[in-house]
């Protein structure tokens, strides 16, 4: 390198080895440090082998600030760019909140007009959503000049008690737009029986009440809905959680100002949202202390786990009842103490990963791989069912790969057992635990085995197993690196304690892509090969019985023999391929009119004119290395 970028070089190093830069100092002489090499290089001043090396270093180096989430060390940008997407994303159940406040409303020309107007008057208040209206402090305000003569100062907010002696008949207007709103401002119009001002005392009339304790502020959100329309607003109060819609039979005035009392303030209500979000999540199992709500499950006697409370299927009268009731008590509370330090946006996002859905897959619709199947139902299956049995050394392995070429059944027994286990099944897949949440990965990875354990007896599934778990390369991305250690910690002894029921379920078609230490985790590693004859003919037969065919068994067997080579997957192809056989054979002038009785069966001959297009998918090379790979590693006989 010439001498002034040696200069310039070492003065970056210095700076960097100081300490005293900040996270975007370093990388930006990284950054800096990067291109020079690419300079001297260009230059011919580098060999192309030592580029390559000191490239390697220092991108490696520059990547490991730009992905650290250590604030004094790196810069976390993944994290905080998915994360600002994340805030910055609006959803559509999220509450709608008025940007207003005190100060913003009393500048709008409107009200400003407003207040001049009624400078004289005594009945004017602002109150937009989120600003707090006062009683009881009869005076407070009195020292103010016109024209705030009325209005609540900002900086008294703090000392403000709740509204709760408004007259029942008060009508309360919703201001007239969304945000950027042109006010018509929300105000409470006194009505003229009651001649004194809104700041004044409470009724006498009303002298039960309680307003809530001294100095605290609180939200006014009934102030879009109008006093006047009652049903309306005991309807509002009832949906919404609070206890006094129940009381239908009370007067009107007591019940309203109940109601004002039951106010939340807006971070309350935040939490009681995320919560009933939550409950209504669509999920298998669910933890103690969970809110109570219904949910889908397959297969209808299917156990709900050891930790879940029993559900009759029939709804009661008196537990629904119940049911509401709690809903309506229900109060900010942690869901369960393991999960109390995830964040709820990450807890939902796995929550939405829990597989409860597509039709039911039972062992008999996997043709062949006995081997697999009895070798899952000893591991996966009885252990599941009868835990007090399998304990000690007969204990269930907590991980199992099934590895084997494309289109075998790999997904199709992750689905079978999701069924027939009766654990909560997660399914994740690899690349949505490495591309969906870039920089959050691990983060995802310890959630989902602490909601694991909250569900247990858990299955994780994890299609693509490779893609997660590949080896541990020098280059490779720092966020990768975390996902697979965190990953590793987790299936480790340390962090699924021996009396957890996890088990770990990996599918691949790559299995000699899999890290070793992953492999050493993943302790049963079954083979499923391709199908041999009598599996293709169930194949054959199975999905032959779905539709009208005249297939003999001769003629079943020859397609079983010209089917050599064949996976599963190519087999339902070739039958699907069959099966348009009859439908091609129709005139396209009758096709409009044709009945579906007046389709003809499906022959030999289709299967004979579908064999010329659909040919085996896997190559007998590819065939070898998998053969190979299994008895090296894999646990079949
Ligand atoms: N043993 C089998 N019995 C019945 N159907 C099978 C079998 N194997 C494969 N199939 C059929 O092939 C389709 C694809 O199978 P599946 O998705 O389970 O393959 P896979 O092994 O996961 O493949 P990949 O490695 O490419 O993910 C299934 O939906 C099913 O229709
Ligand atoms: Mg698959």
């Amino acid at each position: 390198m010439s001498g002034a970028h040696l200069d310039e070089w070492q003065k970056r190093s210095f700076d960097i080895s100081s300490g005293s830069c900040t996270p975007e100092q370093t990388a930006d002489a990284y950054r800096a440090h990067i291109l020079s090499i690419q300079y001297a290089w260009a230059s011919s001043q580098l060999s192309q082998a030592g580029m390559a090396s000191l490239l390697r270093t220092y991108s490696e180096r520059y990547a490991a600030v730009l992905d650290s989430d250590d604030p004094r060390t790196g810069l976390n940008n993944y994290a905080e760019s998915a994360l600002h997407l994340a805030r910055s994303q609006k959803n559509y159940s999220d509450k709608w909140e008025s940007s207003l406040t005190a100060e913003s409303v009393l500048e709008l020309p409107s009200v400003q007009k407003t207040i001049q107007a009624k400078t004289g008057g005594e009945s004017f208040v602002v109150a937009p959503a989120d600003i707090n209206i006062t009683v009881g402090q009869e005076g407070k305000g009195s020292s103010l000049t016109p024209p705030f003569k009325n209005v609540q100062p900002p900086q008294l907010k703090s000392e403000v008690k709740i509204a709760a002696s408004i007259p029942a008949n008060v009508s309360v207007e919703r201001p007239s737009s969304h945000e950027g709103i042109s006010v018509n401002p929300p105000s409470f119009s006194r009505p003229p029986a009651q001649p004194q001002s809104v700041f004044s005392r409470p009724s006498p009339a009303l002298p039960h009440v309680n307003p809530g304790p001294a100095g605290v502020t609180q939200h006014y959100q009934s102030s879009f809905f109008p006093t006047s329309n009652t049903s309306k607003r005991k309807h509002f109060y009832n949906t919404d959680g609070g206890d006094v819609g129940r009381e239908q039979n009370g007067s009107q005035v007591s019940s309203d100002l109940r109601a004002v009392t039951t106010f939340k303030t807006a971070r309350e209500q935040f939490v009681v949202d995320q919560q009933r979000k939550h409950s209504h999540q669509p999920q298998r199992g669910q933890a103690p202390g969970m809110a109570a709500t219904v949910k889908k499950s397959l297969g209808a006697n299917r156990p709900r786990g050891a930790f879940s409370k029993f559900v009759s299927p029939i709804p009661r009268q008196e537990e629904e009842g119940s049911v509401a009731s709690r809903n309506s008590n229900q109060e900010p509370q942690i869901l369960d103490e393991r999960l109390k330090n995830f964040e709820p946006k990450i807890i939902e996002l796995i929550m939405s990963e829990i597989m409860d859905h597509g039709p039911p897959v039972g062992w008999d619709d996997i043709a062949g791989l006995e081997f697999a199947k009895t070798t899952i139902k000893e591991i996966v299956v009885w252990p599941m069912l009868r835990p007090d049995i399998f304990t000690g050394l007969r204990g269930p392995p907590k991980g199992i790969l099934l590895f084997g070429p494309p289109g075998t059944g790999k997904t199709l027994i992750g689905k079978c057992i999701a069924c027939q286990s009766g654990a909560t099944f997660f399914s994740i897949s690899a690349s949505s635990l490495t591309s969906k949440w870039v920089g959050e990965g691990e983060k995802m990875v310890r959630a989902l085995f602490a909601i694991a354990r909250c569900h247990q007896p858990a299955v994780i599934f994890i299609d693509e197993i490779d893609s997660l778990l590949s080896q541990r390369t020098d280059g490779e991305h720092d966020s990768s690196r975390r996902i697979k250690t965190e990953f590793l910690v987790q299936l480790d002894g340390a962090a699924t304690a021996a009396e957890d029921r996890i088990l770990v379920v990996g599918a691949t078609n790559r299995p000699q892509e899999i890290d070793e230490a992953a492999r050493r985790r993943l302790a049963k590693r079954l083979y499923i090969p391709l199908p041999e004859a009598t599996a293709r003919r169930q194949i054959v037969t199975n999905l032959m019985a779905q539709e009208k065919n005249q297939l003999g068994e001769s003629e079943v067997e020859r397609v079983v023999t010209a089917t050599e080579g064949f996976s599963g997957a190519d087999m339902t192809q070739l039958c699907r391929e069959a099966a348009l056989g009859p439908i091609r054979s129709i005139q396209l002038s009758d096709i409009a009119t044709i009945t579906a009785d007046q389709v003809r069966p499906i022959i030999y001959s289709d299967f004979h004119d579908a064999l010329k297009t659909v040919r085996p998918s896997v190559s007998s090379k590819d065939l070898e290395l998998y053969e190979e790979w299994n008895k090296t590693f894999g646990c079949g006989r």
